[in-house]
């Protein structure tokens, strides 16, 4: 199965002539159902164009507009039933967005097992985000939003609750890693970092929105 994209999708030239300074790949992770799709598609409708699926393996390729990252493109690798073809794909991931479902009590539970599949088989610079998705059917809520966090302060890792249905916080999700690792990119390792944690922490109220079709 190929490894690599085809050429003419890399660094964002799907379409396009802007240029592509840094391309990353971000894989979705989590339990099936969690709404990994229904959140790339909710990205998508603001600043992806549709990649193609890649039947063999089922992962599904997208393609991001640099416009919205600042000349950042990005892959997002969808993948969840391929575990053991995809434990070759975390190698290249540089993010990693981790998604439970707050109205499902095992995909919350699994994300210890995800975790320790990731330290296993990704970077170890490996950029991950913890999100508790569905947060707008709050009726069924499984999962405490202080348990999402306490899981992630144990992990050290950002987190915050998503809804791929109204888009909260989908958008910030990808741009805060886009930021995270353009900065990485840029900056000397004794320089002042950017603050993912502070970042989020910052914007995370803001972003509410939208229609879901
Ligand atoms: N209310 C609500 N429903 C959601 C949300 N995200 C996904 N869903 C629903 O949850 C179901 C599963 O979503 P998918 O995006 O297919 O989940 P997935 O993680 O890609 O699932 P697999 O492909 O099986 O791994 C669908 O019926 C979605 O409409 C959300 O944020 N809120």
């Amino acid at each position: 199965f190929p490894l690599q994209a085809p050429a003419s999708w890399q660094g964002g030239q799907v379409g396009m002539d802007l240029p592509a300074e840094v391309l990353l790949t971000v894989m979705l992770l989590g339990d099936s159902g969690v709404g990994k799709t229904c959140f790339l598609l909710q990205f998508k409708d603001g600043a992806f164009l549709s990649g193609t699926f890649i039947a063999t393996v089922g992962i599904d390729f997208r393609v991001a507009l640099p416009a919205l990252t600042g000349a950042v493109s990005q892959q997002i690798w969808d993948t969840e039933r391929f575990r053991s073809v995809t434990h070759a794909y975390y190698r290249d991931a540089q993010a990693l967005l981790l998604l439970y479902d707050i109205t499902s009590k095992m995909s919350f539970d699994n994300i210890r097992a995800w975790l320790t599949e990731i330290h296993e088989y990704a970077q170890k610079d490996v950029v991950i985000m913890l999100l508790g998705n569905k947060a707008d059917v709050s009726s069924e809520r499984a999962v405490r939003t202080e348990d999402g966090a306490s899981l992630a302060r144990e992990y050290g890792v950002p987190f915050m609750e998503t809804s791929a249905k109204t888009g909260m916080n989908v958008e910030l999700a990808f741009l805060a890693i886009a930021k995270e690792l353009k900065q990485r990119a840029a900056q000397p390792l004794d320089e002042p970092r950017f603050q993912i944690h502070d970042y989020i922490e910052s914007q995370k109220k803001k972003s509410s929105c939208c229609a879901f079709s």
